[in-house]
């Protein structure tokens, strides 16, 4: 048996960190995918009926015989793929035993929350069966694009989609996408996927690769948005490597010492988010319409970047990245967790492409790698052995 999942990266246009604290925040998935690629063996196929993940954009993979995870993890042997459950502390140990045994080289070192994420997504829905998952992504791990979220999500996809919980046309012939219902299952796995990976996420970035398009997210609950105008968005990574779950952490760590002060702060995201979806989706007749619009973005970008300098997000990159930008009168702010990563810049309708080509190459030579994404498009797809 054998499915393939895409899910997407995404961006974050508004209330990062906040949306944590429960702000709303505003995200739309991008046209960059993780990939998952699962195939079951049945008995007689894989005589040393060994689990293995092949990461092939680190060119790593990683073994471990069936017997030795039914061993480490006997409550597991019978697989609960209809209910998401949280990966409690007792298990998060015996799982980074498991990992702790494939050696990971330390400039990796970062992947060892996603195996321990892939461990307890795999055993949790599918047991300990022998299995090979293939693993590409097109998206950079660690720069705020959302790669754990799109891991979490194909993987739980993939895994759902053969096992007894989900149904699917196992004939149909290329991508195809899942029930509403099964779709809520797929993302309620990748949430306990995201929180060994972010410790503490507010669930947005597994929402949005999951159903895709344009979202607004507050507290558990999204709903979609369509945007009025195009929202052509470059995207900068300063290829500073950064954790979110420590990022997290720091800005928790910050709301415990400036309780009241911080409190504002997130109320104020949370205005900034509310009324940037309102502009996004109220009716724009004319470019004049547009270019009023995208003056208001701008605005609220810009104070929303203001406000996660307060929450002690920012780095000398991102600062780069806003003076390169500003001097082409383009606003920018940090997308995902900060402290590096990846910086948005919002490219209006009416800018010429001769000064889009500029930035790019003044921001390229500052070392920072550019990128225009298609925003808002599909979430999670799946595919079946043998279909184009
Ligand atoms: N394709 C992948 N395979 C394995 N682990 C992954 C993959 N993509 C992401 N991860 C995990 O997610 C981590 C990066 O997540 P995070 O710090 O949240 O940044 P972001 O989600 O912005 O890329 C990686 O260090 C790794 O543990
Ligand atoms: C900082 C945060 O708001 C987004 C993190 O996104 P990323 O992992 O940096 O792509 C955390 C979260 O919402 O879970
Ligand atoms: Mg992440």
């Amino acid at each position: 048996m054998e499915a393939t999942a895409r899910a997407p990266g995404k961006i974050i246009l508004s209330g990062e960190h906040a949306v944590v604290h429960g702000s709303t925040a505003i995200a739309a998935s991008i046209n960059l995918y993780t990939q998952v690629n699962l195939r079951i063996f049945d008995d007689h196929e894989n005589g040393d009926r060994l689990l293995t993940l092949q990461l092939k954009d680190v060119e790593l993979d990683f073994s471990w015989p069936v017997g030795r995870i039914r061993e480490a993890l006997p409550e597991l042997s019978t697989p609960s793929s209809s209910s998401p459950t949280a990966c409690s502390p007792q298990f998060m140990k015996l799982i980074a035993a498991l990992v702790e045994e494939q050696d990971i080289p330390e400039a990796n070192a970062g992947l060892a929350a996603g195996v321990s994420a892939f461990l307890w997504l795999y055993a949790s829905i599918l047991g300990c069966k022998p299995a090979t998952v293939i693993v590409t992504s097109d998206l950079p791990f660690g720069a705020g694009l959302g790669s754990s979220a799109a891991f979490c999500v194909a993987l739980s996809a993939a895994l759902l989609a053969l096992s007894d919980a989900v149904s699917l046309d196992l004939n149909h012939q290329g991508w195809l996408t899942f029930s509403e219902t099964d779709l809520e299952l797929v993302n309620r796995w990748a949430f306990e996927g995201e929180k060994i990976i972010h410790g503490k996420p507010s669930g947005i970035d597994n929402t949005v690769s999951t159903f895709g398009n344009m979202i607004t997210f507050k507290l558990g609950n999204l709903s979609c948005i369509k945007p009025t105008l195009p929202l052509r968005m470059l995207i900068t990574n300063t290829r500073v490597g950064r954790n979110t779950k420590a990022l997290v952490a720091g800005v928790s760590e910050r709301t415990l010492r400036h309780p009241d002060a911080m409190a504002s702060v997130f109320s104020a995201v949370d205005s900034i988010s509310r009324e940037l979806s309102v502009i996004i989706q109220s009716p724009a007749p004319d470019d004049l319409a547009i270019t009023e619009k995208e003056a208001k973005l701008e605005e609220l970008m810009e104070m929303n970047q203001g406000l996660l300098q307060c929450m002690g997000v920012g780095h000398a990159s991102i600062e780069t990245v806003l003076q390169t930008t500003l001097k082409y009168k383009l606003t920018s702010k940090l997308t995902g967790a900060g402290g590096g990563g990846c910086v948005l810049t919002l490219l209006p309708t009416l800018l010429a492409t001769s000064v889009v080509d500029k930035v790019i190459a003044d921001l390229e030579s500052c070392g920072f790698q550019c990128l225009i994404a298609g925003i808002g498009g599909k979430g999670v797809e799946i595919r079946f052995n043998g279909s184009p």
